[in-house]
């Protein structure tokens, strides 16, 4: 069940169109890298391939079934800055099993340590915590993963271990990877193709 982007269209306002007519597909267990200028509009996609918003133009289908904006089980987001996407006041317990309740091997290829269980989110450092919101994401049924910066502001030893235990669990598991970076060295390493340009 392939992640198609058809024809899809987007613009902020009366702004200029991002993109238009842009076709994307992410097969099962495929790493594809997305790199593009600054500002070029990499994100606002990564958030309508998720079902954040629905496109202007165009349709998101997941294994060929379209999908309404507000699905977020088969495909899932995970961002830049994982203090963004947790809520502050809950401990990480809470916050992992925010989706689904995590197994000891996710847990494991991810490094997340049961000694993080009681703290808040700001008690963890940021690696720390994408590693959880990458765990938090990895439900049984995740199929696509949008990766958007997801090391960006990592130092490269926490990114290595995140990008080691991720694209193991995607290969085990057929988890497609649409991997957003402005790295393109990191995306020539871990990508079987690399989408550059807007079209
Ligand atoms: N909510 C919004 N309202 C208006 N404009 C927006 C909004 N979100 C993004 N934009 C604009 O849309 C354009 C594309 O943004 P987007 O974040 O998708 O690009 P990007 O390719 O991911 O950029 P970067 O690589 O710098 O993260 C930018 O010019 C941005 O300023």
């Amino acid at each position: 069940m392939p992640l198609e982007g058809k024809g899809l269209g987007w613009r902020y306002g009366s702004g200029d169109w991002l993109f238009q007519s842009l076709n994307i597909t992410v097969l099962p267990g495929e790493v594809v890298g997305l790199f593009g200028p600054s500002g070029s509009g990499k994100s606002t996609l990564g958030r309508l391939l998720a079902g954040y918003m629905p496109p202007m133009q165009g349709e998101v289908l997941v294994g060929g079934k379209r999908r309404s904006g507000h699905e977020h089980d088969a495909v899932q987001l995970i961002h830049q800055h994982p203090q963004l996407a947790v809520n502050p006041g809950w401990r990480m317990k809470r916050v992992l099993c925010e989706g689904w309740r995590p197994d000891d091997s996710t847990l494991a290829a991810m490094g997340v340590i049961p000694g993080w269980s009681d703290r808040f989110p700001g008690e963890l450092s940021g690696g720390q915590l994408q590693r959880c919101c990458i765990v938090r994401a990895l439900g049984p049924d995740t199929r696509y993963l949008i990766a958007d910066e997801i090391t960006a502001m990592l130092d490269a030893v926490s990114a290595v271990q995140i990008w080691h235990g991720l694209l193991r669990i995607a290969e085990e598991r057929r988890i497609g990877l649409l991997v957003i970076s402005h790295d393109q060295a990191l995306l020539e390493r871990i990508c079987d193709r690399i989408v550059a340009e807007f079209h």
